[in-house]
């Protein structure tokens, strides 16, 4: 979770660190790193029976810090797994847990099990690239995005806001399948991913993520319930993995998607006329067709994951994304295709008709929408990869 502005500040004493938002336990939050600890144990239960953790759950969570959160998941299932970035929030977890009743219970893999394994100083490094392989390890101090997942059954997180996209794409191609995740995300990003056609937040980012996944909006959270609290509001949104269909042309629907809400408030004929889109559709046209020729048609994606990476970059969603109501054709560069491309064009537009796409908007087209226009492309032999 991030999100919050905190200013530098020296580590206070006594009462006055008590009182101070940014400080625990002698431990400073770093805005950089995304720290406001959940504070309100009331709400961490709610998290946690919204959940719906079994007794026989392997949990992953990430970014425990001080160990709110990871004490309920711990009685809550049978183990727990934490990738945790910085080495002070590894060395509270290790102090909180040792000291506490489930002490004798922190060596072993059991109801309460967790291990907590630092490594040394100078043997980070290796550990970082070698962590599938530290599969003893229980709370593994490395950065998220970068390390191999163990198994899990669910993963239930306050995460820092910053990785919430590449984190999300990272869980979703994440096998064996899990069961759930569970994670509170800033409240904007959670309303994109849930978003539905014709609602204002509904963009790339919620057509990809619902292709591969069931999403639930479950709880909001206000601000006061972090320490320190930050500026924006959160949600935790529940996303159960669907399986991945092998014949389903992904690395084509990630162009497609990424096309059409290139300027979601457009109508598809006004995307598809733009120079540039039609320039990138007659290449990829011809280069199928020349390897068709050449009887070298490849047989398909064999690599999933190479497929799938036309959805995974969606970060800049929050960000990117245009309002249309801002711009006119000019603004979008808007150019009539040359004559050598008249006739390609054509064809482009001709598919549109077809299935009713012109007068369309992105903004307000089903799953369903988008797998007929798909359809309709590669019918008539375009492809968007
Ligand atoms: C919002 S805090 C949540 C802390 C705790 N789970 C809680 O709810 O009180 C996010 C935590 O993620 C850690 N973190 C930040 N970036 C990370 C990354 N790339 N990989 C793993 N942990 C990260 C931070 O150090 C911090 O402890």
């Amino acid at each position: 979770m991030a999100g919050g502005k905190m200013k530098k500040e020296k580590p206070q004493r006594g009462g006055a660190a008590s009182s101070n938002p940014h400080y625990q336990g002698g431990i400073s939050f770093h805005k950089s790193k995304g720290q406001h600890i959940l504070k309100n144990p009331l709400l961490i239960d709610t998290i946690i029976q919204k959940a719906g953790i079994k007794s026989t759950d392997a949990i992953l969570e990430i970014g425990p810090g001080t160990g709110n959160l990871t004490k309920k998941l711990l009685e809550a299932g049978k183990s727990v797994v934490a990738v945790e970035i910085d080495p002070r929030m590894v060395l509270e977890l290790q102090r909180r847990f040792q000291g506490s009743p489930l002490s004798s219970r922190l060596k072993g893999i059991g109801a309460f099990g967790i291990t907590i394994e630092i490594p040394e100083v100078d043997d980070l490094l290796a550990h970082n690239n070698n962590l599938s392989q530290r599969t003893e390890a229980r709370v593994i101090q490395g950065d998220v995005l970068k390390c191999d997942l163990p198994y899990f059954d669910i993963c239930v997180a306050n995460i820092p806001y910053q990785i919430s996209s590449p984190l999300t794409f990272k869980l979703l191609f994440h096998r064996p399948l899990f069961r759930c995740a569970v994670i509170m995300f800033q409240r904007e990003f959670a309303m994109r991913l849930v978003a539905q056609p014709g609602d204002t937040l509904y963009c790339r980012l919620s057509v990809n993520t619902q292709l591969m996944a069931r999403v639930f909006h479950l709880l909001k959270v206000g601000r006061n319930n972090f320490r320190p609290p930050p500026k924006v509001d959160s949600s935790v949104v529940r996303i159960e993995p669907r399986k991945l269909i092998d014949s389903f042309p992904y690395k084509d629907w990630g162009g497609l998607i990424r096309i059409c809400f290139n300027r979601k408030n457009k109508t598809l004929g006004s995307i598809f006329k733009q120079k540039s889109v039609l320039s990138l559709l007659e290449k990829n046209y011809k280069t199928l067709k020349a390897l068709r020729l050449s009887q070298k048609e490849s047989s398909g994606d064999t690599d999933m994951a190479v497929a799938l990476s036309a959805l995974r970059d969606t970060g800049e969603d929050l960000s990117m994304e245009i309002d249309d109501d801002d711009y006119d054709d000019e603004d979008m560069g808007v150019e009539e295709h040359d004559a050598r491309g008249s006739e390609f064009k054509n064809k482009v537009l001709g598919v549109l008709k077809k299935g009713d796409f012109e007068d369309k908007r992105s903004s307000k087209l089903t799953q369903a929408d988008f797998m007929h226009l798909l359809s309709l492309f590669n019918e008539a032999g375009i492809h968007f990869a």
